[in-house]
């Protein structure tokens, strides 16, 4: 996997901000991920995470889905928690979100150019039009974990995820918190230190199911979703349909019970 390195927002050169998309298209294309190394430079990434660590701190996240597969018959244990990260959507231009806001910026300005370029081979298959809010992340350390799952397993619009690391210094060895994904078809795995400045993208459907290794200290992360146009719309008009027959469904219940015993 090119590991490229991109901290073009301070050299600013436009030669290597092509060979960045280049690298991204080439990797995207082959093992349907990509990993670049020192997105932003450390400077702006230290603001992003002084930003989202005060985010925290003032408790604006919540838990993550909390589901416990209790198997029935086991007995009564704590529900061992399928993630236990706790999480915090941020839109447009909140107050108090400008460096996410800014980053949000940056990978948007990266997808849609590697989604226009020519040559750029499975990518040139979508129209990446939209994407969803900033989902910030926390792992608050203590060997949460997030189970092996796909993102989008029912074409609900998304193709491509982005995730932006925050975590300084991390040593997998001593504190876990791996992004472990699993391309298929195929048996490689590929082991994704959450590394500070560290943008990946991976496509969302079920050629990548991944997982989140228990981690042993505060891991940050910043995901946003890409959809493609046409997926989406299709999405959406099933779910209306969806929507209109559970409706009627209801309507008919309500009607009959209404009915006076024929
Ligand atoms: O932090 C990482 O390295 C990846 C974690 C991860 O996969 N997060 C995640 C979070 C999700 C939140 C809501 C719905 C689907 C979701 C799918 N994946
Ligand atoms: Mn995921």
């Amino acid at each position: 996997i090119g590991l490229a390195d991109a901290s073009f927002m301070g050299s600013g050169s436009e030669r290597r901000y092509e060979d960045l998309c280049r690298n991204i298209i080439s990797d995207m294309n082959q093992y349907g991920l990509s990993v670049v190394d020192d997105f932003l430079g450390m400077e702006t990434g230290l603001k992003i995470l002084n930003e989202v660590r005060s985010m925290y701190n003032a408790g604006a996240f919540q838990d993550g889905q909390v589901v416990t597969n209790q198997t029935p018959d086991a007995p009564a244990v704590r529900g061992d928690k399928i993630r236990g990260d706790k999480i915090k959507w941020v839109g447009g231009n909140e107050p108090g979100c400008s460096n996410v806001w800014y980053l949000t910026n940056q990978i948007d300005s990266v997808v849609y150019r590697v989604n226009t370029m020519k040559d750029n081979g499975i990518l040139g298959n979508y129209h990446i039009r939209e994407r969803t809010r900033a989902m910030v992340a926390c792992y608050p350390g203590s060997g949460t974990h997030y189970v092996m799952h796909v993102d989008n397993p029912q074409k609900d619009g998304r193709v491509i995820t982005a995730i932006y690391y925050l975590n300084i210094n991390w040593d997998a060895r001593e504190s876990g918190g791996i992004l472990r994904i699993r391309p298929t078809p195929g048996t490689t795995v590929a082991d994704i230190e959450p590394k500070f400045d560290r943008l990946i993208f991976f496509w969302s459907d079920i050629r990548n199911p991944h997982e989140v290794q228990p981690a042993h200290r505060t891991r940050y992360a910043i995901t946003v979703w890409y959809f493609d146009a046409k997926e989406r719309e299709e999405a959406l008009i099933r779910a209306k349909l969806e929507n209109s027959k559970t409706n009627n469904l209801a309507a008919q219940a309500q009607a009959q019970q209404a009915e006076p015993d024929s």
